[in-house]
Parts: C-alpha cells; structure tokens; sequence
C-alpha cells in the first residue's frame, strides 16, 4: 500500500471528485459516514461527545459527523473554533445542515468559550486536517491544550490537528495527542514516525473509495507493507522440491558468552524454509548448536571463543554456499574483523549483515564498499547512527537512510516499530506487522536468521527484506497473543513463525 504525501493527498481528493464523478459535498459526506460507521462500532454508546470542528475540510467532516451521530441518537455538543474569518465552502454546507437539525452550535473564539471536559466523554478532534500549514496558535493552541489535559477519550479525525502530514513539527507545537487515529484511505507518513506515537495513538485506516488510478500511478517512495502485499511474494512450494531447492545458507555466529545468538539465529532460519544450514561458531558452542538445532550442520571455529574462519573440518569456502548471514553474537574481536575483512572480497551473492558485523563495518568503512551489492543490512536505530550519523529528527533519518542505501546499493532494513526497508533504488517500505514484545534480546538475532533463510532460496533481497520483516513482526504479534507482550521471549517468536 502507498503512503503519499500532503499535496498528493490534496490532488487525490481532486482527482476523485473529477473522474467518479462525485460532489466535493458528497465525497465529504462518504467520508464522515465512514468515520461514523467505525467510532460506532468502537464507542457503541458514549455518554458524551464532544466535536470540535476548525474552519477547513477537517472542520466540515467534524460537522458532518456530528449531524451524522446525532441521527443514531448520540449525545453530540458541537464546538466550532473560531480562528479565522474564512471557511471552506464545504464546512459552510455542512454547518447550514447542521443547524437545522441541532438545537445549538458552540462558538470558541475565547479562552472562556473552550469547555470543561469530563473524564467520561469522548472528544472528536477535526479542528486541523491534512492541511496544517504552519503551527497551531492562539484560540486553536489553547483548545489543544485543554483538550490534551483532559482527561477523556480523544478520536482525531483524519490526523491529529497541529500534526503534519509529512514533515518533522517542532519540539514547541501544540498538537494533540489522541487515543485513536481514524484516517481516510492511505497511512501517512506521520503515523510510521518513532517521535510521533503520543500524536497518532492507535490509527486506523477507513476506506473511502478514493480515485484507484491515481493511488496507482502515483510516484511515492513510501509503501506500507500490508498482509495482502506480503503474502503475494511468498513462493509455493513445488510438487517434486527437494532440499536442494531450497538453498544452503552458512551462518556465522556467536562467540563465548553469546552462543544463543546463533541458536536463535539458525532456528529461526531453519523454520523459515531454507534447505540446508551450516552454522560456523567458536568451538565452545559446538555442543550446544549440535543439541539446540540438531537440524543444522555446525563448523567449529578452530578457535574456543570467538570467530576467526579457521577450522579444522573441512567445508566448501563461504562463496560456495547459496547465502552467508553474519553477525548475531559475534562480538569485535581483531580476530574477527580479520575474518570479515578476507571475507568480503571473495563473495558475490548478497548476504546478511547484522549486529556487531555492522559496528565493525561502522569502525571500518573502507569494508562497505565490499558488500556484495543488493546485500541486506539490518541495525537497529544505534547500530544505524553508528553506519551514519545522528540525526535531527525522524525525516533526516529517512534521509540518511535512503542515501545510505543508494550509496552503497544495499538493502537495509532499519529496525524498530514500523520497521523501515531503504532500498538501493530509494524506496522504503515501512513494515505494519510487530509489538512492542519484540522488545527483548535476541529478537534481532532470529530476523538475521529469517533473512539468511530467504536469500538462500533465491528470494530478490528487497522482497525477502519485505518479507522477512513482515513474517517476524506477525511471528511477534503472534507469541505476544500467546504469551503476552511482556512475557514473550525471541525463542517464542522463532516457535511461533508461520509462512502463510
Ligand atoms: N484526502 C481526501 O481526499 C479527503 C479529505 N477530507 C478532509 O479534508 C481535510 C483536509 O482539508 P483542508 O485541506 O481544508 O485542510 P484543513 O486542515 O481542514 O484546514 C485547512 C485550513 O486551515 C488553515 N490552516 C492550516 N494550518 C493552520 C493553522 N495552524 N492555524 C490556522 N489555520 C490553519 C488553512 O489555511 P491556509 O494554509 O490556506 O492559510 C486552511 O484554510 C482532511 O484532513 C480530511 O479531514 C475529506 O473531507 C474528504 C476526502
Ligand atoms: N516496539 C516495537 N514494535 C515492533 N517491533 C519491535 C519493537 N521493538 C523491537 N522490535 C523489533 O524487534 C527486533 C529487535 O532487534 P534488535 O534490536 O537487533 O534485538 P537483539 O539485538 O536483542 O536481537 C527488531 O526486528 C525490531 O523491529
Ligand atoms: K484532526
């Protein structure tokens, strides 16, 4: 699914009122009952609700709303704020219908006008949409911010008012900070913003038939990966495979203290369908991989405890094999650099790199531009600042990691909430699956492991990033029902990986 941006969402809206045809009053009127159909079912009765509408598209849905609700016996007190002369002639229409079917409308120009708010209400926000254009001031501030200290429910229609579509607010807005996000049609790019959580709450996308041909053709570098855009890249598995259709995928993990890592890592390859698995470790975790995952094959380290590439047992080198994932647990041992850095040069095929691979990659740069091309990078957001700089706020990462990618032409999955895949071409793909559970040791680990698992049967990179993340954050939300948030652990995630 795209994500567009504020003027591509202006020129959609357009473009669905030209070639549907509909009314702008109409399309208004669609989208309202949407948001209705959906605060119904969520809020089957509210003892109290209150609007409060601005002067613009926003306001007019708010207004429509409220008529809406009122006709399925709602309480509904509407507050019209009053910052402005000027009103969209959509907001007119909808505040003449309004009135003949409202005893009464409320007017905030003043302080004194905003209204006590009561900690069983609900507060509908459509005071600022997708057209904020600079910060929230005056009458629009200071009802923010009684809203905000209130201690109700709040829904913002569309978008949070005072947030901006898709571009970094300053550390001094105003802007409100809801329980729910009920948004029209497309994600924006706001909601997938780390700095952004408190302002969108739980969102949720209503589907408004906006114009599909202009949704298809328009050129955006943002995606969020939905169930139906994840599954249609999954490959079927044939009739008459065998394990040698699946790859042969070499892991090089741990070191001492840190063999779970590559346990965690080469189960969770070895439960997402990769052929054959050959995990090379320090020799102190022979034993343990042999009992762990008695389904993969280990090649001891002629060192005890830390990666060095040498070992006494005889295998094909590193570029023979379908893919090579590196990094869970493998610590920064100069013995293990020297490893990285023999490695590189010999391979071709695009590989996983992860964990303290990427610190070493960090403190030795001239070994980035010896990553096979297409190779996929996965820091979480410290191991990426490492690869890059800091940044100011969550756009100029977007940026640093879109030109990181491109600079490189690697693919990097940026970890967190909402996952962001940067590819080499520019796009990135934000991931819809995950829980805060995830938020544990090792979950890391168990992604390299998922990836590793799809390069080695051939998936292109970007679609196993995409993929791969998607699967690992359902596997999450999936031990997070099991077990709950709290008490999932990354061993559950691997148990709870399912390809369908
Ligand atoms: N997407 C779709 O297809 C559909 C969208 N719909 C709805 O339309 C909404 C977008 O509507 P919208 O463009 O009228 O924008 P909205 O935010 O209501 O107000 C803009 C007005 O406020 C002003 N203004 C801006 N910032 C300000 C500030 N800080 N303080 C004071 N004023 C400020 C701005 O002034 P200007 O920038 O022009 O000076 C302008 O006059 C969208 O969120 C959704 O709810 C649905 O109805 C149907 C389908
Ligand atoms: N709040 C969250 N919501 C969704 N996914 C999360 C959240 N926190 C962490 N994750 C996911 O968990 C994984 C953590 O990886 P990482 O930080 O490398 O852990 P480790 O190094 O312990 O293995 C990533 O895939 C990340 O996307
Ligand atoms: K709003």
């Amino acid at each position: 699914m795209k994500i567009l941006n504020a003027d591509q969402i202006r020129a959609l809206d357009k473009s669905t009122i030209q070639n549907e045809p509909i009314a702008p009053i109409n399309l208004m009127e669609r989208a309202a009952l949407a948001f209705v159909d959906w605060f119904v079912d969520r809020f089957p009765n509210t003892t109290s609700t209150k609007i409060f509408c601005g002067l613009g598209n926003n306001g007019g849905d708010g207004l429509a709303i409220a008529r809406l609700l009122l006709e399925r016996d709602y309480p509904i007190d509407v507050y019209v704020v009053r910052y402005a002369p000027r009103e969209s002639d959509d907001f007119m229409h909808n505040h003449r219908r309004l009135k003949l079917v409202i005893e009464r409308i409320h007017y905030v120009e003043l302080t004194e006008d905003i209204p006590a708010i009561r900690h069983n209400e609900v507060v509908i926000d459509a005071i600022l949409g997708s057209g904020l254009s600079r910060p929230a001031e005056g009458i629009i501030k200071d009802t923010i911010g009684a809203i905000n200290r209130a201690p109700a429910t709040v829904v913002s229609v569309d978008i949070a008012s005072g947030l901006y579509t898709d571009q970094a607010n300053s550390q001094a807005d105003t802007i409100i900070e809801p329980d729910y996000t009920v948004t029209f049609q497309l994600p924006k790019l706001a909601f997938v913003m780390p700095k952004n959580g408190r302002y969108v709450g739980e969102w949720h996308l209503v589907d408004i038939r906006l114009h599909k041909r202009y949704i298809d053709h328009a050129p955006t570098p943002y995606y969020y990966t939905q169930p139906k855009d994840a599954r249609l890249l999954l490959h079927k598995r044939e009739r008459f495979s065998n394990k040698g259709s699946f790859g042969h995928a070499l892991l090089l993990a741990g070191s001492y203290g840190k063999i779970g890592a590559a346990v965690l890592s080469a189960r969770a390859c070895l439960r997402s369908g990769v052929g054959l698995l050959t995990v090379h470790a320090p020799s102190c975790g022979y034993t343990t991989l042999q009992t762990a995952v008695p389904e993969a094959m280990c090649r001891p380290d002629s060192n005890e405890r830390m990666l060095t590439g040498q070992s006494e047992v005889d295998t094909p080198p590193p570029a023979d094999y379908s893919t090579v994932g590196i990094g869970p647990g493998i610590g920064k041992a100069p013995e293990t650099l020297a490893m990285l850095r023999d490695l590189l040069p010999t391979l071709t095929k695009p590989m996983v790199v992860d964990a303290d691979a990427l610190n070493l990659l960090s403190e030795n740069r001239e070994l980035l531009d010896k990553l096979p091309k297409y190779s996929i990078l996965t820091p979480h957001p410290k191991e990426f600042e490492r690869l890059t700089q800091t940044w100011k706020d969550d756009y100029q990462k977007l940026e640093l990691l879109r030109n990181f990618a491109k600079k490189y032409k690697v693919v990097v999955v940026l970890k967190g909430a909402y996952s962001a895949v940067a590819t080499p071409d520019g796009d990135i793909h934000f991931n819809s699956t995950g829980n805060p559970g995830l938020s544990t040791g090792g979950t890391g680990d168990v992604l390299t492991g998922v990836l590793t698992a799809l390069l080695a049967q051939g998936y292109d990179p970007i679609e196993a990033a995409v993929l791969g993340v998607f699967f690992h954050g359902l596997a999450g939300d999936r031990a997070a029902e099991q077990r709950g948030p709290i008490g999932m652990t990354a061993s559950d995630v691997v148990d709870a990986l399912r390809w369908e």
